[in-house]
């Protein structure tokens, strides 16, 4: 692809070479850096689109970013900078698309079923980031399949990024409240939405769902009618009945997808589940805490990820604002 068909500046560090994806307010694209050859993935949102509460948004996404990607289940940030159209996150490229396409979309009919032990092993990736992102005072709200990265080239066995971070939240933000998220996956609490809810219990519902669909390669409920939660139990679908699924994986299921927040576990239960620690990666728990005791991180970050998004909303014409403006993206961001 060449520059003129980019939507990337022909200015800009990075090539684009392809595209990855796109989203209601952003396109992802595949770009080359021009200084030293990297791929990388690069997510474009308009900066006009950033008005109202898109803005905030934005602002914790990159700033959440930065602050979790030193982990292997989450997909690493590099840089954000803008052009004259676009505020840029230039990020690790993950290779294998998503876990969507693997076991609902297109790709999933090329291959067999996943075994249960596979189910498991992604599963476990997915929990481990998780934990890690609740450990650092930071939930999801959005754990979907269309958000899940399968790195296939690097390991024997493929491994799990999560990679949007848009609807992220921290604990000491306001409590939650806002009816965010995908259809398939809302807690039944999301749906009630004048309530406040507890958004780390949702995203124990959306990797409920996820564990779901990877053990019985469909949803378990139906998509784009969220009035189903208020009986959810009952309308669960049944699963398919040539699939064996032990015991283990069912009772952890149940109690995940449990229709009260308060009785489904935190992320520290879930691992703590016999079925969960069967077959782990050696290594694999020992990693967040090793992860959460370093203390490197950059405390102005926060401040100039705002400065970024602020200066990318404004649509005037005063040649003295910082358009080329770069945040490095790499030395983390201090817990808050
Ligand atoms: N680091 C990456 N490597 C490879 N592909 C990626 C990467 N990040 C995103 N993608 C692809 O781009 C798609 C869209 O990415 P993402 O979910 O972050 O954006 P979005 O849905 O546009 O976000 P938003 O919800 O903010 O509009 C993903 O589903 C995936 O296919």
């Amino acid at each position: 692809m060449t520059d003129a068909g980019s939507l990337l500046a022909g200015d800009s560090r990075y090539q684009q070479v392809g595209t990855l994806g796109s989203g209601a307010f952003s396109t992802v694209v595949r770009a080359r850096d021009r200084q030293t050859g990297e791929e990388v993935a690069v997510k474009l949102i308009q900066r006009g689109s950033l008005v109202a509460d898109r803005r905030l948004y934005v602002k914790r996404e990159v700033a959440y970013l930065a602050g979790l990607s030193s982990h292997p289940c989450i997909v690493s940030a590099h840089e954000a900078f803008l052009t004259s159209t676009h505020l840029c996150i230039a990020m690790e490229l993950v290779e294998g698309g998503t876990l969507f396409h693997w076991v609902l979309g297109q790709g999933a009919r090329e291959r067999p079923p996943l075994s249960v032990a596979d189910a498991r092993w992604l599963f476990q990736m997915l929990i481990i980031g998780l934990d890690f992102m609740h450990r650092r005072g930071v939930a999801n709200r959005d754990v979907k399949l269309e958000n899940l990265l399968v790195d296939s080239k690097t390991a024997q066995r493929p491994l799990l990024k999560v990679c949007d971070l848009s609807y992220s939240k921290h604990d000491a933000d306001s409590a939650a409240q806002t009816m965010v998220g995908t259809a398939a996956y809302l807690a039944p609490e999301v749906v009630r939405w004048s309530e406040h809810y507890d958004a780390k219990k949702v995203d124990v519902w959306g990797a409920g769902i996820v564990l779901y669909v990877l053990l019985y390669g469909q949803l378990p409920f139906e998509p784009s009618r969220p009035d189903i939660f208020a009986e959810h139990d009952e309308r669960r679908r049944p699963p398919p009945p040539d699939r064996q699924v032990d015991a283990g994986a069912e009772e952890l299921l149940a109690i995940m997808l449990a229709r009260h927040p308060a009785q489904r576990p935190t992320m520290q239960q879930i691992i703590d589940h016999p079925w969960f620690q069967a077959d782990l990666p050696p290594g694999a728990l020992t990693l967040n805490d090793e992860l959460l005791t370093r203390t490197v991180d950059d405390p102005s970050l926060a401040d100039r990820v705002s400065a970024l998004v602020d200066a990318a909303c404004y649509t005037g014409t005063d040649h003295h604002l910082p358009d080329r403006m770069t945040v490095n993206l790499r030395a983390g961001l201090a817990p808050p």
